[in-house]
């Protein structure tokens, strides 16, 4: 939740579109707090001009609060709508915002409100020279809202001034970021979207542990979710779709590997400071689902060894090692653990545990993962603090079965078409 907070044609506008253009991968809504002015009593719009539009009181901020909050809590909501021509509110259910990664809450007095604050995440005031944004306001007033140079100068001398030295100007204290300059300040800009991105990426789990790592969801990411996710998905569409997932966690898996640097020359004579792959690598796939993801590896890493482990157990009965083969000098290999589901972390337990007795180091293993459980994570980040955990969603959580939730039913039989 963002909040943009300014002086009367400060720029507030700008800043938003520009935020939302770059983060043009990302779920953004706007939410205007104009919506949220009250209607004008027919005693007020007969005397217009005598109303303060710059004061607090104007808004209906009770109802941007519950606004907001069912947007934080990731629900669709409505908003009202607001006639500048007829200062009437066209009352809550007018306008449908939908639930989104980012909701940027723009107007003049949103950090004036002490509950809007602690709703935000993020505070932005917008700092403009006073003169430029009168000149701004002239211009707006009389271009785009008809009004008279006068008229609109009486109403910045009698209220939209005040009300800036009273109420806006103060709030500007509660600001994270101070924007000089408004949507001219691309440095500013680019810095806001920087570090939206970085923090999108955290989920809240990655802050607890420092060995799990969520890849940067896009739309297109996203999509390839919802098609596996889908019970409606054909099992063609369903192989076709994890694969492009699992290509994806594979390759952002690899970049966790150590490396060594090289300096090469390119054919124009110039030199080029590469780095080279690590070497000692190997697969082991968890056998049925962890079979899927073999390909894609192979695909990244040219004659790859990989290794098998059949893990059997009811859901709820714990799980069992059945069956290993793996390549004989393994503890002196990097091991990509290959599994599309972690639920309970059972599975997984049992597999890392075979490694380890094997030789290998944890810090030799990253577990290559699809979809991930809060359950499972917590379980194996917290056992192996040393191995790293790449997953490319965390789901809700497990249901009584241990199937994830809203998971994606049972993988290997979507995968290998035993459903
Ligand atoms: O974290 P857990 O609770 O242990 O569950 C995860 C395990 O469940 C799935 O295998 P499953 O037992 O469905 O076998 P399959 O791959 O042969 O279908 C998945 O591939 C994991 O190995
Ligand atoms: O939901 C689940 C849990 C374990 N394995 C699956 O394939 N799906």
């Amino acid at each position: 939740m963002i909040g943009v907070a300014g002086g009367t044609a400060s720029g507030k506008t700008t800043v938003c579109n520009l935020i939302i253009s770059q983060l043009h991968d990302q779920r953004v809504v706007l939410v205007n707090q104009d919506s949220f002015y009250r209607s004008l009593t027919p005693e007020q719009l007969k005397n217009v001009k005598e109303y303060n539009f710059d004061h607090p009181d104007a808004f209906n901020t009770e109802l941007l609060l519950s606004c907001m909050e069912t947007l934080k809590r990731g629900e669709a909501v409505t908003t009202p709508n607001y006639d500048f021509k007829t200062h009437q509110s066209v009352g809550p259910g007018s306008k449908q915002v939908n639930p989104a990664d980012i909701v940027i809450l723009e107007g003049i007095l949103v950090l004036h409100d002490e509950r809007v604050r602690d709703l935000l995440n993020m505070k932005i005031f917008v700092d403009t020279d006073s003169d430029l944004r009168l000149a701004r306001r002239i211009k707006r007033d009389t271009v785009e809202r008809g009004r008279d140079v006068q008229n609109v100068l009486d109403q910045y001398a009698k209220f939209v001034k005040p009300s800036f030295d009273e109420f806006i100007l103060p709030s500007k204290k509660y600001a994270d970021i101070i924007i000089p300059r408004g949507g001219d300040n691309e440095v500013a800009i680019d810095l806001i979207v920087q570090h939206i991105h970085t923090k999108l990426g955290q989920h809240d789990l990655c802050k607890i542990y420092p060995n799990l790592f969520v890849f940067f969801s896009t739309f297109q990411i996203g999509g390839m979710h919802t098609l596996i996710r889908d019970m409606q998905t054909t099992n063609h569409d369903f192989v076709f779709y994890a694969d492009r997932l699992i290509r994806l966690v594979v390759e952002y898996g690899l970049g966790h590997l150590p490396f060594t640097e090289k300096q090469i020359i390119t054919p124009t004579g110039s030199i080029y400071p590469g780095v080279v792959f690590c070497k000692r690598l190997c697969g082991v796939s968890v056998i049925r689902s962890g079979e899927s993801m073999e390909n894609a590896l192979r695909a990244c890493c040219k004659g790859i060894k990989i290794g098998k482990i059949l893990i059997h157990g009811e859901r709820n009965d714990g799980r069992q090692l059945i069956y290993e083969k793996l390549p004989s000098d393994i503890s002196s290999r990097h091991v990509l653990l290959l599994d599309p589901v972690l639920a309970s972390g059972n599975s997984a337990v049992e597999a890392v545990s075979l490694l380890l007795s094997k030789g290998v180091p944890e810090s030799n293993i990253i577990f290559l993962n699809l979809i991930a459980a809060p359950q499972g994570i917590h379980v194996i980040c917290k056992k192996f603090p040393k191995l790293k955990v790449i997953t490319s969603e965390i789901d809700e959580t497990l249901d009584d079965d241990l199937r994830v939730i809203p998971g994606m039913g049972e993988f290997a039989d979507r995968y290998f078409g035993t459903d």
